[in-house]
């Protein structure tokens, strides 16, 4: 396919690259001409097949525009955005499950849209149910479900769309500390048994520590990376860990000084 230095995500051949995605000199403009914001500036970044990576950042740095650009929501002003395995799934904070349909029929509607066989989707829906640990939840209503088991479904969903790339914005930002932990160590342990590379927002530092191989930091206004770090603390780990705290006490340092030069500007 062309490339070109606008647009949407190219698809590109999945076997001959060395990144799940790819963000080359990426900027995101708002607003009339002459009177544009420029909200995200010369963002240069490769996610790896299989890697998961945490995208940190002050409120309205940009992540929640960069996933969008990178799932095509969105184009970019300059730049080049590849996703060689195709499409990405999205996950955000709010569910946006079908509220009249069930959860199995939730998961079912994404597989349709895939191009799964009708006598193939029903077997298939409950296998990523069993994934997410709702088993047993096929025939239960969204209003039905916990917060946290709304999010399992709309994972069970994104899962569904069968991609090499997951973008989560936020996911778990709605959730009490108990259930996010527990999607935290759900969400790991999916990552190493799909191997699917995931690229995930969020401003909780220590969440972004507990997950990610990588976590890379944006700065403010515009948004640019303003470093990044390799964790390699090994799985599973939890948020309370000594060396979690260690690395989320070194980036939140960081981060404030960000957020101060933002500040002075
Ligand atoms: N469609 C749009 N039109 C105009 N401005 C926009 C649009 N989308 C985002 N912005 C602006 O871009 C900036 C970055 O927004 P964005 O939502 O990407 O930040 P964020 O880092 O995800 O914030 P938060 O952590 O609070 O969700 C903000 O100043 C926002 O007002």
């Amino acid at each position: 396919m062309a490339l070109t230095t606008t647009g949407k995500p190219e698809a590109l051949d999945a076997k001959a690259t060395e990144y799940a995605v790819r963000l080359d000199h990426v900027s995101k403009s708002f607003g009339r001409p002459g009177r544009q914001q420029l909200v995200l500036d010369d963002i240069s970044l490769d996610v790896a097949p299989g890697e998961f990576v945490t995208l940190l950042g002050a409120s309205g740095c940009g992540k929640s525009t960069l996933l969008n650009l990178t799932a095509g929501l969105d184009a970019a002003s300059e730049g080049r955005i590849s996703v060689p395995g195709g499409r990405p799934a999205l996950m955000f904070q709010e569910h946006a499950l079908f509220p009249w349909l069930t959860a199995g029929r939730n998961v079912e509607l994404a597989l349709r849209l895939r191009g799964v066989q009708k006598n193939e989707r029903r077997a298939e829906a409950e296998r990523l149910l069993a994934l997410v640990r709702l088993q047993g939840s096929y025939d239960k209503r969204v209003h039905e479900l916990s917060g946290g088991m709304r999010q399992r479904v709309a994972l069970a969903r994104a899962l569904a769309q069968d991609s090499q790339l997951l973008l989560m914005d936020e996911p778990f930002a709605a959730l009490d500390a108990i259930t996010r932990d527990v999607l935290h160590e759900e969400l790991t342990r999916i990552w190493t048994e799909t191997g699917v590379s995931i690229l995930f927002v969020t401003h909780n530092v220590r969440e972004a520590v507990r997950l990610a191989q990588r976590v890379v930091l944006l700065s403010s206004r515009p948004g640019r990376i303003a470093h990044e770090w390799r964790v390699e603390i090994p799985q599973p780990r939890r948020i309370e860990d000594a060396e979690v705290s260690a690395l989320s006490v070194e980036i939140t340092e960081r981060l404030r000084e960000e957020i101060r030069r933002h500040g002075q500007q």
